[in-house]
């Protein structure tokens, strides 16, 4: 394609994204008029696709200045980021398929524009800005992080006193998580999944690893496809709700050897290693969809391969020796490494959390460390989806407001 082409086609897929972003829409449209964010530069790392694009968009509505790059080599859609460095106060880094040194090469040029508040998926933005940039912390009122590890490692860094900045965890948003890494990862991965292999689900033994959001998400999807669903756990509360919600739970030694496709969502490392490669069936699948590649040791697996090769687009087979194991996406995301990501309509609900966060941030001087999402916002995103959706819900008379605060009234 053309640069011309791509740019069109990168601006086809906004289109359809902001079309099906309404509670994103209804932010933008008082970004539009109350400009609160005028005269702020914004630093992003995120998956650059037509979502984030949206995003991005409503940002500059507001009156900031955005630049953006990408949080994950795989993830990035080229055309999008082309139409997107087309638009006014717009800068975007970000490029599919790029190796490490262009990676955090293109994190630096973000942080080149001295930003005041910044957005983050995995917090590789903010680690560079506490390691290489230091001399940026004075000027930054804060952040906000996207993804269950990126809260993860700014927790880390609070407890060891190394966090200079405001971040607001804005994956813990009830209308993130809940929605996001449960109904979008369960939706998307097996997109991904099912696009890239173009194989039956229904009837193969699956195996979910994590039984966290994301996970229950998956089994979730897994089952309703007619899948025999395994999950593995390590928390005992965890292993029992994925047991009642009618799953079998056993360790992944076990559960190797019985798997026919394999997706991890802990969020950790070493979920599947040489140990497992070893038991499993000849044609197994390999899908991550926790935020990095380290769930899959892919190092173990390169070194225990006699061959390797692609076998069809995003699949690469290791001959271990009589059985062969097939990886999608180099163990990387699934969903945005050989997909398109997660839904708009839930992406539409974690983006407006993103948004308000923001203007929270430029509106109000916070201390350092990790916030939680104000109540009221996440609460606002919650009404707004259900209008857009049609949908009224009840309120509580007085009575029963009275009744539910008091004691006094029993048998
Ligand atoms: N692909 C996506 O689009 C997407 C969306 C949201 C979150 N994420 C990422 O997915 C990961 C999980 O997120 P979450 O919100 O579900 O987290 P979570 O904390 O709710 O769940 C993770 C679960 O994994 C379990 N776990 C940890 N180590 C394990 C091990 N060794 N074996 C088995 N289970 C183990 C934990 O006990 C927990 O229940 C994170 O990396 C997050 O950033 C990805
Ligand atoms: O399509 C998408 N566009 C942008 N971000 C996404 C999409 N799908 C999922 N995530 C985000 O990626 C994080 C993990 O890295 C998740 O927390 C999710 O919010
Ligand atoms: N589209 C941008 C420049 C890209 S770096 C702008 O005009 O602001």
């Amino acid at each position: 394609m053309t640069e011309k082409e791509l740019i069109e086609s990168g601006n086809m897929k906004m289109d359809w994204a902001r079309n099906h972003m309404p509670v994103l829409a209804i932010v933008r449209k008082k970004f539009e008029e109350e400009k609160p964010l005028k005269g702020m530069k914004v630093g992003m790392a995120l998956h650059v696709e037509a979502k984030t694009a949206v995003l991005v968009e409503t940002l500059a509505a507001g009156g900031a200045e955005v630049a953006i790059t990408g949080c994950n080599p795989l993830s990035t859609q080229d055309d999008v980021s082309l139409a997107l460095g087309t638009r006014k106060n717009i800068c975007c880094f970000a490029r599919y398929g790029v190796e490490s040194q262009e990676y955090y090469e293109a994190i630096d040029r973000v942080l080149d524009i001295k930003p005041d508040i910044t957005i983050d998926d995995g917090a590789d933005l903010i680690f560079k800005l506490h390691t290489e940039r230091t001399d940026l912390l004075p000027n930054i009122l804060g952040g906000c992080e996207e993804t269950t590890t990126g809260v993860h490692r700014l927790h880390a860094m609070e407890k060891e006193g190394a966090l200079k900045m405001a971040v607001i965890a804005v994956n813990d948003a009830m209308t993130k998580y809940l929605f996001d890494n449960r109904y979008g990862t369960g939706q998307s991965a097996w997109d991904g999944i099912n696009r890239t292999t173009n194989l039956l689900v229904a009837g193969k033994n699956v195996v979910v690893a994590g039984y966290g959001w994301c996970g229950r998400g998956v089994a979730m999807r897994a089952s309703g496809l007619g899948a025999n669903v395994i999950v593995t756990e390590v928390d005992p509360v965890r292993a029992l709700e994925a047991r009642m919600d009618g799953y079998r739970v056993m360790k992944m030694a076990d559960a190797a050897k019985l798997g026919e496709i394999f997706v991890t969502t802990t969020g950790n490392r070493d979920i599947l290693t040489a140990e497992h490669f070893k038991s499993m069936p000849d044609g197994a699948i390999l899908a991550n969809s926790g935020h990095f590649n380290v769930e899959i040791d892919m190092e173990a697996l390169a070194s225990l391969a006699k061959s390797t090769r692609t076998v069809r687009h995003n699949i690469k087979e290791y001959d271990i020796g009589g059985r062969r194991i097939n990886v999608i996406a180099e163990g990387r995301l699934v969903n945005l490494a050989a997909g398109d990501g997660h839904p708009a309509e839930v992406m539409d609900m974690s983006f407006a959390n993103q948004a308000l966060c923001v203007r929270y941030i430029a509106e109000n001087k916070l201390p350092n460390g990790v916030h939680k999402v104000p109540l009221e916002l996440d609460t606002f995103v919650a009404r707004m989806k259900l209008q857009s959706m049609g949908i009224t819900i009840d309120e509580l008379t007085t009575t029963q407001e009275c009744y539910m605060s008091g004691w006094e009234c029993g048998t």
